[in-house]
């Protein structure tokens, strides 16, 4: 069957959207959805995005997230701008403010008048259990073993699990090294995604992300909203953060505690494609 698509990216982290609302989308298994995120292979992305109807009449669709290697996962900051912009520019929809479910839960989202995307990400979860991260009691940091070196890391979950790891210098990080160790440590049961953050300032940070399902992208949305939760937690951090990945900017603002993180960016298509499966 022909099945169309549309490429495009939040600030490098790139993806393959399905409209699967006005067209009949085949179920995609493991090994198919890896054949097509093949860089040389397939078509290349580090998400997957499958837009459908909404599961509850409170909402206005559903949005299914799979990694690279195939893995459904719970959210995706960048791709939730995608999908945003992917809805409006198909006129799927036509109202201001977007609601869609997606596995980590709820999510609010709208355009803004300087052609951004704003994401009501929800409240971030912080409590071990909730990550899942196994710990004896809640902290604001942990000391995780790996390989005979401590590493002290935040934990927080955006729906998705990420771990926080403060370094002097994001250019010099071990990265793909310390990320690939500390993604599937065995204190996180479901995988965690690792982001390497330097503080500029208290309204600043460069953060480099090494994901879970597959390895550190040009930019991470729900790993900006961790970091930021995960900075003003250790006290290091002021409410509203300008975070720079290495595919550009996205500003995140946290109120503490109870409250959500909201996170705005750009969203930008790329291009509109078929393919025989
Ligand atoms: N790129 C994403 C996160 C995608 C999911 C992640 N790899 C996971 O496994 O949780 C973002 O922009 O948030």
């Amino acid at each position: 069957m022909l099945l169309k698509f549309t490429k495009m990216h939040g600030l490098g982290n790139d993806f393959m959207v399905i409209d699967a609302i006005t067209q009949r989308a085949p179920k995609l298994r493991t090994q198919d959805i890896r054949k097509l995120a093949d860089r040389h292979f397939g078509i290349g992305f580090d998400q997957l995005l499958i837009v459908e109807p909404p599961q509850h009449a409170d909402m206005d669709f559903r949005y299914r997230i799979f990694n690279a290697d195939g893995s459904e996962v719970e959210n995706c900051g960048n791709g939730a701008r995608c999908f945003a912009r992917f809805v409006v520019d198909k006129k799927l929809t036509h109202k201001q403010q977007i609601h869609v479910e997606t596995q980590g839960g709820p999510l609010v989202l709208q355009l803004t008048s300087e052609g951004l995307v704003s994401v009501d990400m929800g409240a971030p979860r912080l409590l071990p259990s909730e990550i899942p991260f196994v710990a004896p009691a809640p902290a604001k940091e942990y000391l995780v073993e790996e390989a005979g070196k401590n590493y002290p890391l935040g934990v927080v979950s955006m729906g998705n699990p990420h771990a926080v790891l403060c370094v002097d210098s994001v250019a010099d990080a071990p990265v793909a090294q310390v990320g690939a160790l500390l993604t599937q440590h065995a204190r996180f049961p479901q995988g965690v995604n690792v982001g390497f953050m330097e503080c500029v300032s208290r309204q600043e940070i460069r953060l480099r992300v090494f994901e879970r399902g597959v390895g550190e992208t040009l930019a991470c949305g729900t790993g900006a909203c961790a970091a930021v939760v995960s900075g003003q937690v250790r006290g290091l951090l002021d409410s509203q953060v300008r975070v720079h990945l290495p595919g550009g900017s996205l500003e995140i603002q946290w109120a503490g505690e109870g409250h959500p993180v909201i996170m705005t960016g750009p969203a930008v298509r790329v291009f509109e494609g078929q393919i025989f499966l």
